[in-house]
């Protein structure tokens, strides 16, 4: 390994980074002052980072600087928050996993974390898991709502083989940040997506009864048929942040379709007479739990703003 070199985070966790470099993995620590960099943030350096490394008087490497980022996907860190958590840099789409139960995605994460890819131009497919164990008629619902909105939506079942192949074809030659709640099937999806993957899974050891595995940590895998995945540690929620209050109806496609014809130009789309959105809302043309989680995100981030 040369003395300084460039490299991809494909693993992140706080205390040590694995960067890859030329197909081969070096652990890494971060130089002091790269933490004052992102101030506001919990992670500085995250998995999808392009990074200068070096290695110091003692051999060891160290990341040194981060290049400049494609783009990210960020989240607050907590609910009460000022501060940030990158989720990952330089992807080339989001795949949002959620599951109708067993366990439930709260239909807010998957709203807000819509919002967010929209907010930050990457673009996002959305996939309900576990179809095996769904309530036809509630995927049906589901496809309505989010299609109608002008998503993508696939349906998998891991367990029966269903829609792995499409989701496989969707995920070759790019770079996909794989997110949703804890349990959802993250880490099994990518294991199917490609067996020669070494990934720990939620499955209960059985001889060595050492309880469900969960992600703790962010890591990238270069996936065999070209490109890469990054699994996420499941999260419970996702605070938006840096999304300014007017803003927030631009990250609503199907709000944004109608919201030209509103009679005021500055029109939240909440009160307003003239208003096209309240109007399409009231028509059925925008789905009622979409602006329900509009309405709802309005009023809860009001309150964690400076
Ligand atoms: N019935 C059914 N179970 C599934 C399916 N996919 C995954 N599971 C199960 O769901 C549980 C959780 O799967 P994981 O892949 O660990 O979920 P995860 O989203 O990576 O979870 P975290 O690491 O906690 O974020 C495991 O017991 C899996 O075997 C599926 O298609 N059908
Ligand atoms: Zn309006």
């Amino acid at each position: 390994m040369d003395r300084k070199f460039t490299a991809t985070v494909v693993r992140a966790t706080g205390s040590w980074y694995d960067v890859l470099h030329d197909g081969e993995t070096v652990r890494c620590r971060i130089r002091g002052r790269l933490r004052l960099k992102g101030v506001r943030s919990t992670n500085p350096v995250v998995v999808g980072d392009e990074v200068a490394c070096e290695a110091d008087e003692g051999g060891d490497y160290v990341i040194a600087d981060i290049l400049p980022r494609r783009n990210y996907v960020i989240r607050r860190a907590s609910n009460l928050s000022k501060e940030s958590h990158i989720i990952a840099a330089n992807v080339d789409q989001a795949l949002l996993m959620a599951s109708l139960r067993s366990p439930e995605t709260p239909t807010e994460f998957v709203d807000r974390f819509l919002v967010t890819c929209e907010a930050y131009k990457v673009p996002v497919t959305i996939l309900l898991s576990k179809l095996d164990l769904q309530d036809a008629e509630a995927v049906a619902e589901f496809r309505a709502v989010y299609e109608g909105a002008g998503y993508r939506v696939l349906e998998v079942s891991v367990r029966e083989g269903r829609g792995v192949e499409e989701v496989r074809e969707l995920l070759a030659g790019r770079t996909t940040l794989v997110s949703g709640n804890s349990g959802v099937g993250k880490s099994t999806l990518i294991q199917a997506i490609d067996p020669s993957l070494d990934i720990r899974t939620g499955e209960i050891s059985e001889s060595h009864h050492k309880g469900r595995h969960t992600t703790t940590f962010s890591t990238m895998y270069p996936l065999a048929g070209g490109g890469a995945v990054i699994d996420t540690p499941g999260i419970k929620g996702f605070g938006l942040i840096d999304i300014d209050e007017a803003e927030l109806w631009h990250y609503f496609p199907e709000m944004m379709r109608v919201a030209p014809a509103c009679r005021f130009y500055n029109c939240t789309h909440t009160h307003e007479p003239g208003c096209a959105v309240t109007e399409a809302v009231k028509a059925g043309e925008i789905a009622w739990p979409r602006y329900e989680s509009y309405l709802k995100i309005r009023d809860e981030d009001e309150k964690y703003r400076k």
